[in-house]
C-alpha cells in the first residue's frame, strides 16, 4: 500500500522582506492533504506574514508557493480564494451593524451574483437567490453551532466575542474551502471558549468534509489537541518540524519559543 501523503500546499525558498526586516527567510515547508498543521513560533517570527503571502495580500520578495501543483506565487487574493483557500484574521474583521447572515454570506462571493442588473431588476431571480443563500448559511450554522443559527438575523454587535469568532470562521467556511488558514483563533477568548469553538470546527470537518487546516496558535494545549504535525518558525526560518511531542522536546524550540533555558 502506498502510504505517501499528497501535498496540498508547498512553499519553496519563500522570502518576504519589509525594508531591512526579513519576515520570511528562504522558508521551505509543505502541508499534506487533509491534515491539521500547527504553525508556531515567537511573536514576530513570520507566521501571519506566511498567511498574508499565501493568500495574496503580500507579494513574496522571492521563492514560490504552489497549491496542488499549481503555481500561486503571484496570485491575487481573489485568485487564491477561487482555489478554495480561505482564512481568518487575528483581529476581528466583522461588520458589527450587519447581521450574522450578512457577515457570513459575504464569504461566498464566488457564488453570489453581484451584477447591478440582477440585483436591481431581476427581482424574482434575486429573491430565489436570496432564499438559497439564507438556507445555505442556516445549514452551515446548524452544523457548526445550532444556537447561533437561531440568531441568524441579529446584528453582530449584539453578540459576545465567542459568537463573533464563530461567525468569522463560518465566513471562511461558507465557500467550502479545501484549505482553511486559522490565525490565532484563541485571541481575545478564554480557554473554555476556545475549546468550544475548536469543537465546532472539528464537528463541521467531520460532517461536511475533512478540509486541510493550518493553525497559528500560541496556546499549546490547543496545538496538542488539534494538530497532527507542527512547524516552528523563528526569524522567518523553520527551526523544527514534527508531532507535538517531538517539537516540545526539541531543544531549539524550548529555547527560542517555550522560554526554557
Ligand atoms: N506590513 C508590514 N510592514 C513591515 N513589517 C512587517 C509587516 N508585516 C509584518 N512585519 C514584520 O515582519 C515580522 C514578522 O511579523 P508577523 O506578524 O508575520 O509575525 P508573527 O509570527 O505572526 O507574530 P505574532 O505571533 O505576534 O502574530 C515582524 O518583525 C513584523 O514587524
Amino acid at each position: 500500500m502506498n502510504s505517501a501523503k499528497s501535498k496540498i500546499l508547498e512553499a519553496s525558498n519563500l522570502t518576504m522582506r519589509f525594508g531591512g526586516v526579513t519576515a520570511l527567510d528562504s522558508l521551505n515547508l509543505h502541508v499534506n492533504e487533509g491534515e491539521v498543521l500547527g504553525l508556531l513560533g515567537p511573536n514576530g517570527s513570520g507566521k501571519t506574514t506566511f498567511f498574508n503571502v499565501i493568500t495574496g495580500l503580500y507579494r513574496a520578495t522571492a521563492g514560490n508557493v504552489s497549491f496542488r501543483g499549481q503555481d500561486l506565487t503571484d496570485a491575487s487574493a481573489q485568485e487564491v480564494y477561487l482555489h478554495a483557500i480561505t482564512r481568518t484574521f487575528q483581529r476581528s474583521r466583522l461588520s458589527l451593524p450587519l447581521t450574522v447572515f450578512d457577515n457570513i454570506a459575504i464569504g461566498d462571493n464566488r457564488r453570489l451574483n453581484t451584477g447591478l442588473f440582477f440585483n436591481l431588476f431581476a427581482r424574482d431571480q434575486f429573491e430565489k437567490e436570496y432564499d438559497r443563500v439564507v438556507e445555505q448559511v442556516r445549514a452551515l450554522l446548524l452544523t457548526f453551532n445550532p444556537q447561533l443559527a437561531a440568531k441568524i438575523f441579529e446584528p453582530v454587535a449584539s453578540l459576545p466575542m465567542i459568537d463573533r469568532r464563530r461567525i468569522e470562521i463560518c465566513r471562511a467556511l461558507i465557500s467550502e474551502p479545501d484549505l482553511l488558514l486559522l490565525d490565532e483563533p484563541s485571541a481575545g477568548m478564554t480557554h473554555d471558549e476556545t475549546a468550544e469553538v475548536m469543537n465546532d470546527i472539528l464537528q463541521v470537518r467531520s460532517k461536511i468534509k475533512p478540509f486541510t487546516i493550518i493553525l497559528i496558535e500560541h496556546e499549546m494545549g490547543l496545538i496538542q489537541r488539534m494538530t497532527e504535525r507542527c512547524i516552528v518558525l523563528n526569524y522567518g526560518k523553520k527551526i523544527a518540524e514534527g508531532t507535538y511531542d517531538e517539537i516540545v522536546s526539541n531543544r531549539e524550540v524550548q529555547v527560542a519559543y517555550l522560554g526554557q533555558e
